[in-house]
C-alpha cells in the first residue's frame, strides 16, 4: 500500500524539515518513560534541549548523568520556544498552571497524548501553537529504537495553529525523536485520545493481562502445574505477538501447527464472544462520553484508593511469583537482564 492509499496522511523523514527546530530551544518537562527518550533523542539529533524538573526531583540525577541541562519546569519553559509536557497526565494541569505565564506568543505547547486537551483539563492560552507528537510505543522503546538507528511509529496532531507552522514544527520534532524514520500518521487530539485509551484498556494492557491471568487460573485450578501454565499463557504469548507484529495475523497462523490453527480459529471466538464485544463497546462508550476520564480525575483527587488496591492485587497474583522464579532459572531471562543493563549504561553515558 503506498502512502496515498492511507485514509490519513503519513509522513516520513523526507517530508520533514529540521529547520523548524534549528534555532529553537525545546523544554522537555518530565524525565520518565517518554521524557527521557524525547530529551535524549532530540539532543542527539542536534536540537537544543533543556529538561524541566521540580526541585528535589528523583529524575534530576538521571537527566544530568545523561548530559542534559536541567532547570525547574518554570525556568525551562521561560527559555524555551517549544515546551513538551511529558509528566503524567494527571499532573499536567498543575504543571501547565506553573508555566502558562512563561509561554510567549508564537511558542508551542506540545503533548504526547491528548487527554487533558480533549477532556478540557487544560485550556491553553491564545497566541501559542498546541500540537501533539505521540509515539505509538512505550518510551523506553522510543529510546532503544533511536539508538539502534530505527524508528518508532508515531502520530502528529495540531489543536491550535497561531503561527501557521504548527504542523511543520511538530513533524520536525517527530523526526528528531526518530518517529519519522518509521512513519508519522496525521490525526486529531480527539481520535488519538479515544483510540489510545480504548486500546490500552480493552486490548493492550487491560484485555491482554486479563486474558493471561484467566488462562493461568483455569489451568492451575484444573490441576496443572503453575510453571506449565506460566509458559503456556504468558511466556509464549510474546513469541506469538512477535509473529503478528512482523507479518500480521497471517504470519502467525502460517507459523503455528495446523492443529493450533484449527483450534484457535474455532475456539478463539468462544472465549472472546459477542458478550466480550459488547463489553468492549461499553468500554469505548465510557471513553467517548468522558465517564472514564471523570472517574480517573476523581480517583486522583481522592489519592487513588481504587488504583492502589488494584495495583496491590495485581502485584500479588500467583503468576508473578511463578514468573519471577522461572525468569531467574532460565537463560532467556539472563539475556533480557543483560540487555536491560546495557541500556541503562548507555542511558547513563
Ligand atoms: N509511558 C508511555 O510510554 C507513553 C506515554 N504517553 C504520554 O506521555 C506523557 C508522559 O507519560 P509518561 O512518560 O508515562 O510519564 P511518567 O510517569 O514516566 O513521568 C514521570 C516524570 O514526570 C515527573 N513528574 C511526576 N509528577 C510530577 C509533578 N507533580 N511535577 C513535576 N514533574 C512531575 C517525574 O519527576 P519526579 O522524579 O520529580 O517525580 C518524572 O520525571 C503522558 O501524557 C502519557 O499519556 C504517550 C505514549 C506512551
Ligand atoms: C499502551 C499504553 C500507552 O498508551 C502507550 C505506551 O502507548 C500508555 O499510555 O503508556
Ligand atoms: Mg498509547
Ligand atoms: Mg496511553
Amino acid at each position: 500500500m503506498s502512502d496515498d492509499e492511507f485514509t490519513q496522511p503519513v509522513y516520513h523523514e523526507e517530508d520533514t524539515n529540521p529547520e523548524y527546530l534549528a534555532d529553537e530551544t525545546v523544554a522537555v518537562l518530565g524525565y520518565g518513560s517518554q521524557g527521557h527518550a524525547h530529551a535524549q533523542n532530540l539532543n542527539e539529533s542536534g536540537v537544543d534541549v533543556v529538561v524541566g524538573l521540580r526541585e528535589g526531583s528523583a529524575s534530576r540525577a538521571a537527566a544530568t548523568e545523561d548530559g542534559l541541562r536541567v532547570e525547574t519546569p518554570t525556568d525551562a519553559a521561560a527559555e524555551a520556544d517549544v515546551v513538551s509536557i511529558l509528566v503524567p497526565d494527571t499532573v499536567q494541569p498543575d504543571v501547565y498552571a506553573q508555566i502558562e505565564d512563561e509561554l510567549e506568543e508564537g511558542d508551542t505547547l506540545q503533548f504526547a497524548h491528548g487527554f487533558n486537551i480533549h477532556y478540557g483539563q487544560i485550556e491553553p492560552k491564545s497566541g501559542i501553537d498546541v500540537t501533539m507528537v505521540a509515539p505509538k510505543s512505550p518510551g523506553h522503546l522510543v529510546r532503544r529504537n533511536y539508538e539502534a538507528g530505527e524508528g518508532t511509529p508515531g502520530l502528529v496532531a495540531v489543536y491550535q495553529d497561531e503561527t501557521g507552522d504548527a504542523k511543520e514544527q511538530a513533524l520536525a520534532y517527530a523526526n528528531a525523536i526518530g518517529c519519522a524514520r518509521a512513519g508519522v500518521i496525521q490525526t486529531t487530539f480527539k481520535e488519538e485520545t479515544e483510540t489510545d485509551l480504548f486500546g490500552e484498556q480493552a486490548v493492550l494492557c487491560g484485555g491482554a493481562t486479563a486474558l493471561v491471568k484467566t488462562g493461568y487460573e483455569v489451568l492451575v485450578d484444573a490441576g496443572y502445574s503453575p510453571e506449565m501454565a506460566y509458559f503456556e499463557v504468558l511466556n509464549e504469548l510474546k513469541l506469538i505477538v512477535d509473529l503478528m507484529y512482523e507479518g500480521g495475523l497471517a504470519e502467525m497462523w502460517d507459523s503455528v501447527s495446523d492443529t493450533a490453527e484449527f483450534g484457535g480459529l474455532t475456539r478463539g471466538d468462544v472465549v472472546v464472544d459477542e458478550q466480550a464485544r459488547e463489553n468492549m463497546e461499553e468500554v469505548l462508550e465510557q471513553v467517548q462520553n468522558g465517564e472514564f476520564a471523570q472517574e480517573w480525575i476523581l480517583e486522583n483527587q481522592a489519592n487513588r484508593p481504587k488504583y492502589n488496591q488494584l495495583y496491590e492485587r495485581e502485584r500479588n497474583h500467583d503468576i508473578e511469583e511463578v514468573g519471577e522464579r522461572l525468569r531467574e532459572l532460565f537463560e532467556w531471562a539472563d539475556e533480557e537482564t543483560e540487555s536491560e543493563d546495557e541500556r541503562v549504561e548507555v542511558n547513563a553515558e
